[in-house]
């Protein structure tokens, strides 16, 4: 018999045939018989043949009132992997997103960089640098992950506002594109390339003093901004790159913030980039890129609000970037990633302190940080349809913090211990920002691929966490 973690696959398998009113097929992993109808043998992950849904990403079935990604019911997926908590994606909504940003570049010279910060496992990179993606990077390991995932490097770039020595000779002896964030980047980049004894291609990394009005933690291209160069300070710039062989200056680059909603704020920024060029330009340097960096927002309150879509932020800079003969970089991130994936947790239990509701759940702020961390939304609901009585709920974790929360006020039908509970758009900036606090471990990724189920990422456990301890 398969063990997945030590588990009995075929027991679960077998509660879950058993379950009343449920319409459930399952195939057993690396199984070598067909011991149930409906069930098939594929590989080393899990065929469920229920009808199909929509087939891209997370919605509620019309029928049933499960809740699905692409053409399965999460409820089915809970069952059948031996986590309680784990994070799931959708390659279908990966792959659309990516698509959607190739068919908005049509007819542009361009090169869209994956920001791997949002996102670094490994699975999903390799999928994304198979499909043609570059990477945008921020630390060395990030560009190792990047090799091994098969980024080609001359197609990612470096930013970072405190790059080290050995990460900028990684990157000058990959071919990556980096780009300049201070007078000491400058130089840092600059002796990089004289001890690898390769020159190193570089953007200037611009300030274009544009509100981006998000929260302040994600905004990062105003004047007072800890990024980027000071831009009074340009012609100093300048005559450091042509004073220095070992270095070239092949673009621009800025990067207004993250979650931005509104595509002029694109547009301001851009025109003021242009003007940045044309300077440059009468300086005698052969520009190259423009980068307008990442920082498409999403949908993350799920009431249908009518956000931008790659086509129209691309749109809003393709005269520009045609006029100027401009290669166009782009590095989204959060809109890339976020909507393929769910935080998939299971109820502790259901308690009332004074005047408030809570739902205790084993997901937590080490989990996923965004709400407590910018008090952001994410929409969250149950797995299964429930006629239980509505009531207003924090969604909270097992953290030892008041701060520990997955959303606030929620209504929701009361759930039960071992109830199913997502948190929506978890794919960004979640798993990527999850901690040990509390001694808990990272959890188990999953992923949805062509109807099956396929592990991409282990639990963490207290072992590989002590082992850093070791002989110590
Ligand atoms: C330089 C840079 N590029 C790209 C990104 C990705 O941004 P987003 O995930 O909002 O698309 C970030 C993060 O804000 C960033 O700092
Ligand atoms: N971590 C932020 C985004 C940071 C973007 C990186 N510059 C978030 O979750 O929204």
């Amino acid at each position: 018999m398969q063990t997945i973690s030590g588990r009995s696959v075929q027991s679960r398998c077998l509660a879950r045939v058993a379950a009343p009113g449920r319409k459930v097929c399952v195939v057993r992993a690396g199984a070598a018989v067909q011991d149930k109808p409906g069930e098939k043998v594929v590989g080393s992950a899990w065929q469920f043949t229920q009808p199909a849904g929509k087939g891209l990403g997370w919605y509620t079935g019309a029928e049933d009132g499960y809740l699905y990604v692409d053409q399965l019911r999460v409820e089915d997926i809970r069952r059948q992997v031996p986590e309680a908590l784990f994070y799931l994606y959708s390659k279908n909504r990966v792959m659309h997103n990516y698509e959607s940003y190739k068919k908005a570049l049509e007819g542009l010279d361009s090169l869209p960089c994956y920001a791997v910060k949002a996102n670094n496992n490994l699975i999903i990179m390799k999928q994304l640098a198979a499909a043609g993606s570059g990477a945008v990077l921020v630390s060395g390991n990030e560009l190792k992950m990047a090799i091994a995932a098969g980024f080609d490097p001359s197609r990612t770039i470096f930013n970072g506002n405190g790059k080290l020595p050995w990460e900028l000779e990684l990157a000058v002896e990959k071919g990556v594109l980096i780009n300049i964030d201070s007078e000491f980047d400058l130089q840092n980049i600059a002796a990089a390339a004289r001890k690898t004894g390769k020159k190193a291609k570089v953007l200037l990394r611009i300030n274009p003093d544009v509100d981006p009005q998000v929260h302040p933690y994600v905004s990062t291209g105003l004047a007072g901004s800890k990024f980027g160069i000071r831009n009074s300070h340009i012609k100093w710039f300048l005559d450091a790159i042509r004073a220095e062989p070992m270095l070239e200056l092949v673009g621009v680059h800025s990067h207004l913030g993250s979650t931005i909603t509104k595509v002029n704020i694109f547009r301001d920024a851009a025109v003021i980039m242009c003007e940045f060029i044309k300077m440059i330009r009468a300086e005698g340097f052969e520009l190259k890129y423009l980068n307008i960096g990442g920082g498409l927002g999403i949908d993350y309150s799920h009431e249908g609000q009518v956000l931008p879509t790659p086509t129209d932020l691309i749109d809003t800079v393709r005269d520009i970037v045609k006029e100027l003969g401009l290669t166009l970089v782009i590095e989204p991130g959060r809109s890339m990633i976020a909507t393929s994936c769910a935080l998939v947790n299971t109820v502790t239990g259901v308690k009332t302190n004074g005047n408030k509701n809570f739902i205790v759940v084993d997901g937590s702020m080490a989990t996923l940080i965004r709400p407590s961390l910018y008090g952001a939304y994410q929409h969250i609901e149950l797995t299964a349809p429930s006629t239980a009585e509505k009531q207003t709920f924090d969604v909270v974790g097992p953290i030892c913090e008041s701060g520990d929360y997955l959303g606030k006020d929620r209504v929701l039908p009361t759930p039960k211990a071992g109830d199913g509970l997502v948190v929506h758009d978890a794919g960004a900036y979640c798993m990527s920002m999850a901690s040990n606090y509390n001694l808990k471990m990272r959890p188990a990724e999953y992923l949805v691929e062509d109807g099956k189920v396929r592990k991409i990422r282990h639990e963490e456990t207290l072992e590989q966490h002590m082992a850093v301890f070791e002989g110590l």
